[in-house]
């Protein structure tokens, strides 16, 4: 007979120890890439990322390059938590309200045949979201053979909850072998012990309960046409479950309410119609991601960093800048250009970063159901003076250089071994202001959403 009671206990210490390793590769990635994701000043012999946040959002967002050619390249990932455009990206972790460095868990609610699972597959569609359901991963435990696989078998045809550690185990390697940082944890938690042991053995909570509320006749009448061979789709089985849900799982719903942290989407209507409720919920999530995109971007300017930037672009990037006299530069090599540019300077031996980029009042606006994305926003660019090379006596005047336009290339830092011509940079530091827009298109990869810059705009 199994024994749920002793066994959850030895279960969860050996899982509090294997996840405490998995938070540490977990904290170690999101360390790499949420780093400085404070309000602090950034120390300018670092790389940082602060941000200034109002009621609203997000009201600015500075990367401090630290005048490491390399700079936006070192926030790549490190372990498996990192995925989609969070990777390597230097405001991953700016996420609006949020504070931890865990992935995101949306918990999904509602009772047998709600629609989770329906609804679930477009939102991995549409916001690049990795679905684990809970009941998908017992039934395949319970077909591998495993010994509590009979054990699991009977609880399902049962429509009883299978005990925590076992169910937290298999959604724990799900979620590492994932490789993403975005969850849609279907059908759990399903009782109040599935809910704490989740958060002990992760040691973070979700982010939101999207609850799909059905009525029981409704629900009755879609798992009795659903067809897909499962032994607890029957009026027997579903009577069980009913009951467990209202008695184990309405509460788990209720204490998330009480949190302010339900989102009740009515699902007694058509796919598409829940569909567009439940979009709404996950927009958030895209616009961010188009936002840090946009940060790694300037991050990767103020760096001088040229693969970081190419590998943001689209080939056929179309842009309007004060450089281009009014033109409309297509391509590649005009940017390349000015990259170059900084690789030809010769190394600076300021601590102080030559540059650095910071996006105020950025505002997000999804196009094309969220396939394309506008970023606009005003960017600071501050410089610590004009740059001198190879200084010499403070008398000699001729080799000291104005700041020139908008855009001042990043030299790179003097290396230990470095001779010949040095920059460095006498004051009065410098502020610009200009004002950009710039067009993503999504281009998903297997880790998740991505964007490509198709078009900017440049005051
Ligand atoms: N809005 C809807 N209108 C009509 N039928 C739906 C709707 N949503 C889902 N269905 C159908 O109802 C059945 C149950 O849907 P689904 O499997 O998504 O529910 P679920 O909440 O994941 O169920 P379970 O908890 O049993 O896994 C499926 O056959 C699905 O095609
Ligand atoms: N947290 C969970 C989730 C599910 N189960 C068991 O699986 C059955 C089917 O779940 P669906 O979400 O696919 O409907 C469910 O009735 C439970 O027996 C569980 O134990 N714990």
């Amino acid at each position: 007979m199994f024994n749920a009671r002793r066994n959850v206990f030895q279960l969860t210490s050996r899982v509090l120890t294997a996840s405490r390793e998995a938070a540490q590769t977990c904290a170690k990635s999101t360390f790499a890439t949420h780093r400085g994701a404070a309000l602090e000043v950034a120390p300018l012999n670092s790389t940082k990322l602060s941000s200034v946040k109002n009621g609203q959002g997000w009201t600015a967002l500075t990367f401090a390059a630290a005048g490491l050619a390399a700079a936006a390249s070192q926030m790549s990932p490190v372990g498996d938590c990192a995925g989609g455009e969070g990777k390597g990206s230097a405001a991953a972790g700016l996420k609006p309200g949020k504070a931890s460095a865990n992935p995101t868990v949306v918990f999904v609610l509602g009772g047998p045949g709600a629609g989770k699972g329906t609804q679930c597959s477009n939102i991995v569609r549409d916001y690049g979201f990795c679905h684990l359901s809970a009941g998908d991963l017992l039934r395949a435990h319970m077909k591998s053979g495993s010994k509590d696989g009979n054990m699991v078998a009977e609880m399902i045809k049962n429509g009883q909850i299978v005990p925590s550690e076992v169910t937290i185990l298999l959604l724990q390697k799900a979620m590492k072998e994932s490789g993403k940082d975005k969850f849609l944890i279907d059908g759990f938690p399903r009782n109040a012990e599935n809910r704490d042991a989740f958060e002990k053995v992760m040691g973070f909570d979700c982010d939101f309960v999207l609850f799909f509320d059905c009525p029981e006749d409704v629900m009755e009448t879609r798992l009795l046409g659903r067809n897909e061979g499962r032994t607890d789709d029957n009026i027997e089985s579903i009577r069980k479950r009913f009951k467990v849900f209202i008695e184990s799982s309405m509460p788990v719903v209720q204490y998330y309410e009480s949190l302010g942290k339900v989102n009740r989407v009515i699902a007694n209507k058509s796919p598409e119609a829940v569909y567009a409720d439940t979009k709404k919920l996950f927009d958030p999530y895209l616009k961010e991601s188009a936002l840090k995109a946009t940060t790694k971007l300037l991050a990767s300017i103020d760096a001088s960093d040229w693969d970081t930037y190419r590998g943001l672009l689209d080939s056929g990037l179309t842009a309007f800048e004060p450089e281009a006299k009014g033109h409309l530069v297509e391509g590649i090599p005009f940017h390349q250009y000015l990259f170059a540019q900084a690789q030809a300077l010769p190394p600076t031996s300021s601590k102080i970063p030559p540059v650095m980029s910071t996006m105020s009042t950025p505002k997000v606006t999804l196009l094309g159901g969220g396939s394309s994305a506008l970023v606009t926003y005003t960017r600071l660019i501050q410089r610590p003076g004009a740059m001198l090379i190879n200084p010499p006596s403070e008398s000699d005047e001729t080799s000291k250089q104005s700041p020139p336009g908008w855009w001042h290339p990043a030299p790179q830092p003097q290396t230990s071994t470095s001779s010949g011509p040095t920059a460095s940079f006498v004051g009065p530091p410098t502020t610009q202001s200009v004002q950009e827009t710039r067009v993503w298109e999504r281009c998903d990869d297997s880790s998740g959403v991505a964007w490509k810059l198709m078009h900017f705009h440049r005051s």
